[in-house]
């Protein structure tokens, strides 16, 4: 099956391509980039017309929960895959805090097997960095690895341990893999929900401060520059993280940073009292880290825009901001955050978009995908940069619906997303 997709401003950042170009796909391969592809004489069994619309390599996200196994009243690996389509992205990684925790080999092929038979979409399953996420002894890193994680990370928590984490550090570097950092000082967070600053303390909210994601990334870039390790910072929120990347890489170091939509769109003025979907870890911060976010991205110290999707069921966000837990879907909401709040105010180009979102992630994972040249893999994803719509949670393909983001008026529309030469998500058929 030929599929051609004709019309579209084609950003290819492998390649330079920014401008109108015409795909040809051939079963799950991109066979051919031109100015003009003519239907007929191609032989396509599908002809798409992405006129005005941006074509994108698939989008790539490196931070998502899936909850499966243990947790799948909030996702599945199906659900997830199918919101992950719906958004646009054809790779994700899937992070290891399940239960039980992803800390084996066995326990990595579990996600893989069943996103093979079920998911329209490539889904990697990240390695945990210790067993149980205890934070007491290393899981089998290498055996991960082999078994095709391409990563580990001990997201939801720091690995508090100094000592511990650089053992993990020098065999993730042997095994060819990333650290994927969550980067949180608990012994600092004493029961805080939200930002610490003067708008949360109105509210009665116990606050998170700067210094909990900071020291753990100082921490973590000292032991990159020891071990030699990439070390990728996941969800980043404040201004000191954006400033200490940006030292790194200019001290030559293998440091990537991820930036989340919530954190450059919302700032903890946001927060509507109560409403415990504007409860994540990290929290949302004040103006000034929001705008160094911003830059970051715009002056590419900041990598990967990934969406930190973490899914909860609705009664376990009712129970308050005490007690509620932490986070927001983000897989249906990335690319309208991304188009009006970067791409549409001039902060990123659209080219910048498709390499925050699919060219930087997949090195970041050393996968060879987020390319659009001939040769290469068919995923692909088309967006309507201009298209206006009101986000409905309601909509989701995720069973979560926890986000803040419900009713906003965004542009940016997921149009079709293909995944080896198949589509898997197409808006005009809901
Ligand atoms: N980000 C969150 O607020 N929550 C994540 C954990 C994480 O990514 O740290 C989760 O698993 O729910
Ligand atoms: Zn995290």
């Amino acid at each position: 099956m030929r599929i051609l997709i004709q019309n579209g401003r084609v950003l290819d950042p492998a390649s330079g391509r920014n401008g109108s170009f015409d795909i040809l796909t051939e079963d799950d391969k991109i066979i051919k980039v031109e100015e003009k592809i003519d239907a007929e004489k191609a032989g396509a069994g599908k002809v798409i017309d992405a006129g005005g619309c941006f074509v994108m390599p698939g989008l790539i996200d490196l931070h998502v929960h899936l909850r499966d196994p243990g947790l799948t009243h909030k996702e599945t690996v199906e659900t997830g895959a199918m919101a992950a389509a719906r958004g646009g992205f054809t790779t994700i990684v899937a992070m290891p805090n399940t239960k039980p925790v992803t800390d084996d080999k066995q326990k990595v092929s579990y996600v893989h097997n069943k996103a093979k038979m079920n998911a329209p979409i490539h889904v990697l399953q990240a390695g945990a960095v210790t067993k149980g996420q205890e934070g007491k002894e290393l899981a089998d890193i290498e055996g991960m690895a082999e078994a095709g994680a391409p990563a580990i990370s001990e997201d939801g928590k720091s690995v508090m341990d100094s000592g511990l984490y650089r053992e993990a550090m020098k065999i993730a570097a042997r095994a060819g893999i990333p650290v994927l950092a969550h980067c949180e000082d608990i012994n600092l967070v004493k029961g805080g929900v939200v930002n610490a600053d003067e708008h949360t303390e109105a509210m009665g909210y116990r606050g998170i401060s700067n210094a909990v994601e900071d020291i753990i990334a100082a921490r973590d870039i000292m032991l990159a520059r020891e071990t030699g390790v990439h070390l990728h910072l996941c969800h980043c929120s404040t201004k000191d993280s954006v400033r200490m990347v940006k030292e790194a890489k200019e001290e030559g170091l293998f440091v990537t940073a991820e930036v989340c939509p919530h954190h450059f769109t919302l700032t903890s003025e946001d927060i509507v009292e109560g409403d415990t979907n504007f409860k994540m870890n990290p929290p949302l911060r004040t103006k000034e880290d929001v705008e160094a976010l911003r830059q970051g991205l715009k002056d590419d110290i900041m990598d990967v825009i990934s969406t930190d999707h973490a899914p909860h069921a609705a009664s376990e966000k009712l129970k308050g901001m005490d007690a509620a837990p932490f986070g927001i879907v983000g897989l249906e909401t990335a690319v309208p955050l991304t188009v009006t709040e970067l791409v549409e105010k001039g902060i990123l180009t659209p080219m910048q978009m498709a390499e925050k979102m699919s060219y930087n992630p997949a090195k970041v994972i050393g996968v060879d995908r987020g390319s659009l040249e001939a040769g290469k893999e068919a995923d692909i994803v088309i967006i309507n940069p201009k298209e206006e719509y009101i986000i409905d949670a309601s909509c989701f393909a995720s069973k979560g619906r926890n986000t803040p983001f419900n009713g906003w008026k965004v542009r940016g529309k997921v149009k079709m997303t293909i995944c080896g030469g198949r589509i898997v998500y197409d808006d005009s058929k809901k």
